[in-house]
């Protein structure tokens, strides 16, 4: 079997799919050789090839349908968080222990495996579903059109990927990325040395931004170091806080950022459309992260209102703008005995209010004569149809 040889040097944004590393070479590695084929595993002692084999054709046979979720790292805990909020409990018996049920979905069976080897694995068709950053997806998908993202924004490991450069010497007074490329410095035998562990999604951003002299280094961690160390003009990383770019002196620059990311549920295209039941549950997963993604940013905010009539209190919580609710407000009679009869004094008032709204909102039903305002956490919103349950569908032709 002939097997493909990595190069050890630099790679530059004259991109190909094929990533050379910077040296020197590890005993052992894996190198992606194309978007639509095989990841080959090189040691030094022996060859082996095809570790995560792309078949195209017919999915691997079986009856379960697997989500592969994050074993460790930043996305582990607050993606087992999103699905225990969202009533579908990871039983998982030990840490270690790399797969797992969740009794609500009997159909699923559920895979920990770090975020970058979900993507592979989705590729691969070792997994149907997965949870990971954004980042992760575009990075290890590399755009193939098997990756669908079911739900882009699941409201966690928010984060973005930028280019940033030393706010000392040189760059003090470059503050954009067109400031960067038209810097003199930088030529065909001095191109701008970028360190980034993003080996597709760096080279692809600088050809499409047009710059045209650099060169990238890679390396697993700690990147920030790269400028101070010499070996790098500039970085492109992932920035939350920004603490790190700042305790390293480091800047971001306008028209630098990559990406936004945060943690979305992907699918493989042949799985919804070829196993049986993956569409079913993926519209059941996707229906539960609606409801309670869309149910935690409001408060239930339930008043006491004085009226004539429920159109006329309706009428009254209508005209303040924080008080519409999601449809317009329940609006229910409080009966009460006068003189020997039933009669509706008072008025409950129920609507939904975002939570940043809270206050403004209670002073609006105090001005409109609410009074007795209670505010309770909603837990679900269920709409008659998620809007990504119609995308999804029409990604799928369906
Ligand atoms: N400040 C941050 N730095 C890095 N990743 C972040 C940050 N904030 C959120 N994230 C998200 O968390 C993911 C990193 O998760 P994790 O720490 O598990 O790393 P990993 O994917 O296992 O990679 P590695 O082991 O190479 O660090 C990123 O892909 C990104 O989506
Ligand atoms: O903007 P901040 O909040 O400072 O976060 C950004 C830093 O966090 C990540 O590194 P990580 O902590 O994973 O360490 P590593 O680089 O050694 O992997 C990322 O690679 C940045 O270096
Ligand atoms: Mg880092």
């Amino acid at each position: 079997m002939s097997l493909l040889q990595p190069s050890f040097q630099q790679f530059t944004s004259g991109f190909t799919p094929a990533v050379s590393i910077s040296l020197p070479p590890p005993p052992s590695f894996y190198v992606s050789v194309s978007r639509r084929s095989f990841a080959y595993c090189c040691s030094s002692q022996s060859e082996t090839a095809v570790v995560n084999g792309r078949f195209d054709g017919r999915i691997n046979e079986r009856d379960e349908i697997r989500l592969g979720l994050p074993s460790k790292g930043r996305m582990a805990a607050d993606t087992l968080d999103l699905l225990k909020d969202c009533q579908l409990s990871v039983k998982q018996v030990n840490p270690r222990q790399y797969v797992a049920q969740i009794p609500q979905l009997p159909n699923i069976e559920v895979w920990f495996q770090r975020p970058k080897d979900i993507v592979r694995k989705l590729l691969s068709g070792d997994l149907d579903l997965g949870i990971m950053g954004l980042d992760t997806v575009s990075e290890y998908g590399q755009g193939d059109d098997d990756l669908i993202i079911v739900h882009d924004a699941l409201e966690y490991g928010d984060c973005h990927l930028s280019l940033a450069i030393p706010k000392y010497g040189i760059f003090e007074n470059i503050n954009s990325l067109k400031e960067l490329a038209q810097m003199p410095q930088w030529t065909a035998d001095r191109p701008l040395r970028v360190a980034t562990g993003f080996t597709y999604l760096g080279p692809k951003f600088m050809n499409e931004n047009g710059l045209k002299h650099v060169v990238f280094s890679t390396a697993d961690g700690a990147l920030e170091a790269a400028p101070a160390m010499g070996i790098a003009d500039a970085i492109l990383d992932l920035v939350s806080s920004g603490t790190t770019l700042r305790e390293n002196n480091l800047k971001e620059i306008e028209g630098g950022v990559v990406l936004e990311s945060q943690a979305v549920l992907v699918a493989s295209r042949k799985a919804l459309i070829q196993r049986k039941g993956a569409l079913d549950t993926t519209h059941e997963i996707l229906e539960r992260f609606e409801a309670h993604l869309r149910a935690v940013g409001q408060f239930t905010v339930t008043a006491n209102m004085r009226g004539r009539s429920a159109e006329e209190v309706a009428e009254r919580v209508l005209s303040q703008p924080s008080l519409s609710g999601l449809q317009g407000p329940t609006v229910s009679p409080v009966f009460c005995k006068r003189d020997g009869k039933v009669a509706a004094d008072y008025y409950a008032i129920v609507i939904c209010v975002p939570k940043k709204a809270l206050y403004k909102s209670v002073q609006q039903l105090r001005a409109i004569g609410g009074s007795g305002v209670l505010i309770s956490p909603l837990t679900y919103i269920f709409d008659e149809e998620t809007p990504r349950w119609r995308e999804l569908l029409s990604k799928l032709g369906l």
